[in-house]
C-alpha cells in the first residue's frame, strides 16, 4: 500500500525540510532524481552522449527543477536547450547554472518550437504543484510541436495536480518524475502521467496520515480469504445474489458465477433467473425469492433487478437482513430515489458501486455538491459521508470512500473494463468478499484490484476489448497472482 498526499500537504511538509537544509539543496535533490530518469529514458534509444533535450521552463520552482536537471544532463554530454516561457521569472540560480554549463537558452517562441521539433526528449517543467487550469500561451504551441518522449517534472502541466482533471490544453507525458510524495494526479490520471517514479527528498517524517491510499498486489493477496483446515462451505461465508430477470438473465449468471469463483464460500441465488443460473453454475443454490433463500452472510443486490416495486421490496428485504450488502446497478437507482431505502442502508456495512451515471442518480436527492467530473475523490468522499455507506465510484481510476473519510484509489491501466456486464462481475466478487468478512472498504478495494487484473488477463495481450465473461473467467488467475505476490512477500 502506498499513500498519496495533496499538493498543499506536500508544500506544508516541505517547509521544515527547507528550513533545515542549505538553500537550494531540496531542489537539487529533486533535479538529480529527474536527471536520472531522463538519462534512463535517453539510454533506451542508444548512447546518451550527443542526444538533445529540450526543457520547457515555467515561471516557478517547477521550472527551477527543470533547469537544474538540464545542468546535470549537460555534464553527461547531453545537448540541452532551455525554452523560457516567462523569461523574466525563470529560476535565477538554475538559469545561471545552466548557462555556465553551456546549455542553450531560448526565449523566442519560434526558435523554441524548432528546438522542440529536433529534440530526443522534452522535459516538461512548465508548472508543477501550483498549476491551476489548462496551459497558458505560449505553452500550447510548444507542446503541440512535441514529437518525441516527454518526461513531466512533478506532474504533467495543464493537468490539475489535485484532481487529475484537464480542462484545456495539457501535456501527455511518457513518464513523470515526482518528489517527496505521490500526488492525486498520479493515480487519478495515469493516462496523462505515464509511468511515475517517486524520488525521495526526505519529506517522509513530515507527512501526515495519507488522505488517499493505493493497494498493491501484496495487500490484496494478504486480505483475500483463504480457507484453513477447519473451514467448510459455511465458515467461508455464504453470499446471496439477488439479481437478474427472466428477460435479461445475463446479469444474474455473471454475478453468481463471479461470486462462485471469488471465494470458497457458498453462493445462493434468489430471483427470476434461477433456472438460467442453475444451468450455468450447478454449484449455486438458486431460488425464486429472497425470502426463501436461506441464511447468508452478505447480499449482492441489484444487477438486472428492475427499478419497480418488486425491486424495491427485494432491496428493502436485504437491507433489513442484518448482514453486509453490496448494492449495484438498479439497487443504486432505487436508493437514489427513496429516502426510506437510504435510511435503511445508512450506518450499516453497505457498499454501493456506481458508475458516473448511477452516481448522479444516487446523490440526486442529497443536499450538497457532488461532482465527480470536477473532483472524483472529493465527490465519493462526500457521498459516503452523506449516505453513511461505502461508495465505490467506478471509472478509469476507481475510488473507494468509506463514511469515516478513508479513501482508496485503484488506478486502472485502460478503459476497456467499461463494458456491458463488467460491473456484474465486480458485484459478485465484492459480495463474496463481504460474506467472507472483509469490511466494505477492503472488500471494494480488493474486488476492484482483482477485477482489473482479471480484465488484463482476460484480454490476453493489451490493446483490445475484453468481454465480461472473459473477465469473469480470469478471476481465478487474478486471485492466484495476488496470492503469489503475498506469499513471495511473506
Ligand atoms: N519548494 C521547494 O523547494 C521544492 C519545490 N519543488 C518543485 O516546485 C514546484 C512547485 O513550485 P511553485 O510553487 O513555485 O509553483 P510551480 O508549480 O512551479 O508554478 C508556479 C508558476 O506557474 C504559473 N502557472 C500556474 N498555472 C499555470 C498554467 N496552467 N500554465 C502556465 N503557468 C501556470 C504561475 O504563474 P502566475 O499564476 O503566478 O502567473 C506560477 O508562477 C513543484 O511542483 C516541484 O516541481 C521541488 O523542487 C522540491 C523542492
Ligand atoms: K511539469
Amino acid at each position: 500500500m502506498y499513500g498519496v498526499w495533496t499538493p498543499e500537504q506536500v508544500a506544508t511538509a516541505e517547509e521544515p525540510v527547507l528550513a533545515r537544509t542549505p538553500e537550494g539543496a531540496l531542489m537539487r535533490r529533486a533535479a538529480h532524481g529527474a536527471a536520472q530518469v531522463a538519462l534512463r529514458m535517453l539510454a533506451e534509444g542508444g548512447p546518451v552522449v550527443g542526444t538533445h533535450v529540450v526543457v520547457l521552463v515555467g515561471a516557478g520552482n517547477n521550472g527551477g527543477d527543470g533547469l537544474w536537471a538540464g545542468v546535470e544532463l549537460r555534464r553527461r554530454g547531453v545537448g540541452v536547450t532551455a525554452v523560457l516561457l516567462a523569461p523574466d521569472r525563470a529560476h535565477p540560480a538554475g538559469l545561471a547554472a545552466l548557462r555556465k554549463a553551456r546549455g542553450r537558452v531560448v526565449t523566442d517562441v519560434e526558435e523554441g518550437v524548432a528546438a522542440v521539433g529536433r529534440a530526443d526528449l522534452v522535459l516538461d517543467a512548465i508548472v508543477g504543484t501550483s498549476g491551476r487550469g489548462g496551459l497558458r500561451e505560449p505553452a500550447p504551441r510548444l507542446v503541440a510541436a512535441i514529437g518525441c518522449s516527454v518526461l513531466a517534472i512533478d506532474s504533467p502541466s495543464g493537468v490539475d495536480p489535485l484532481t487529475g482533471t484537464v480542462h484545456d490544453e495539457a501535456v501527455t507525458a511518457t513518464e513523470t518524475v515526482t518528489f517527496g510524495a505521490r500526488k492525486p494526479v498520479h493515480v487519478l490520471n495515469r493516462a496523462r502521467c505515464g509511468l511515475v517514479t517517486l524520488v525521495d527528498i526526505g519529506l517522509g517524517p513530515e507527512l501526515p496520515d495519507a488522505p488517499v491510499r493505493v493497494l498493491d498486489a501484496v495487500d490484496v493477496g494478504r486480505a483475500w480469504p483463504v480457507p484453513g483446515p477447519g473451514d467448510d462451505k459455511y465458515t467461508q461465508g455464504v453470499v446471496g445474489v439477488a439479481a437478474g430477470s427472466a428477460v435479461y438473465p445475463g446479469a444474474a449468471v455473471l454475478a453468481s458465477g463471479a461470486a462462485a469463483l471469488a471465494t470458497s464460500g457458498m453462493v445462493r441465488y434468489a430471483g427470476s433467473a434461477a433456472h438460467e443460473v442453475r444451468a450455468a453454475w450447478p454449484e449455486v443454490v438458486a431460488t425464486d425469492h429472497v425470502a426463501d433463500a436461506g441464511r447468508v452472510q452478505a447480499w449482492a443486490v441489484g444487477p438486472g433487478l428492475g427499478t419497480g416495486e418488486d425491486g424495491a421490496a427485494t432491496l428493502a428485504h436485504v437491507l433489513d437482513a442484518g448482514v453486509p450488502v453490496l448494492a449495484d446497478a438498479d439497487a443504486i437507482t432505487l436508493l437514489g430515489a427513496s429516502s426510506d431505502l437510504r435510511a435503511r442502508a445508512a450506518g450499516n456495512p453497505v457498499l454501493v458501486t456506481p458508475h458516473a451515471g448511477e452516481f448522479a442518480r444516487l446523490v440526486a436527492e442529497l443536499d450538497g455538491e457532488f461532482d465527480p467530473a470536477a473532483d472524483r475523490v472529493d465527490a465519493a468522499r462526500r457521498a459516503a459521508a452523506a449516505l453513511g455507506v461505502t461508495v465505490l465510484l467506478k471509472g478509469n481510476a476507481t475510488v473507494v470512500a468509506a463514511p469515516d473519510g478513508r479513501v482508496l484509489v485503484h488506478p486502472a491501466g485502460s478503459s476497456w473494463l467499461a463494458t456491458a456486464g463488467s460491473g456484474d462481475v465486480l458485484s459478485g466478487v465484492a459480495g463474496a468478499l463481504l460474506a467472507a468478512g472483509l469490511e466494505p472498504w477492503w472488500a471494494g478495494g480488493c474486488a476492484a484490484f482483482v477485477h482489473a487484473r482479471a480484465a488484463g488477463i482476460g484480454a490476453g495481450r493489451p490493446g483490445a476489448p475484453v468481454p465480461a465473461s472473459h473477465v469473469r473467467a480470469a478471476v481465478p488467475d487474478a486471485i492466484r497472482e495476488v496470492r503469489a505476490a503475498a506469499l513471495a512477500a511473506s
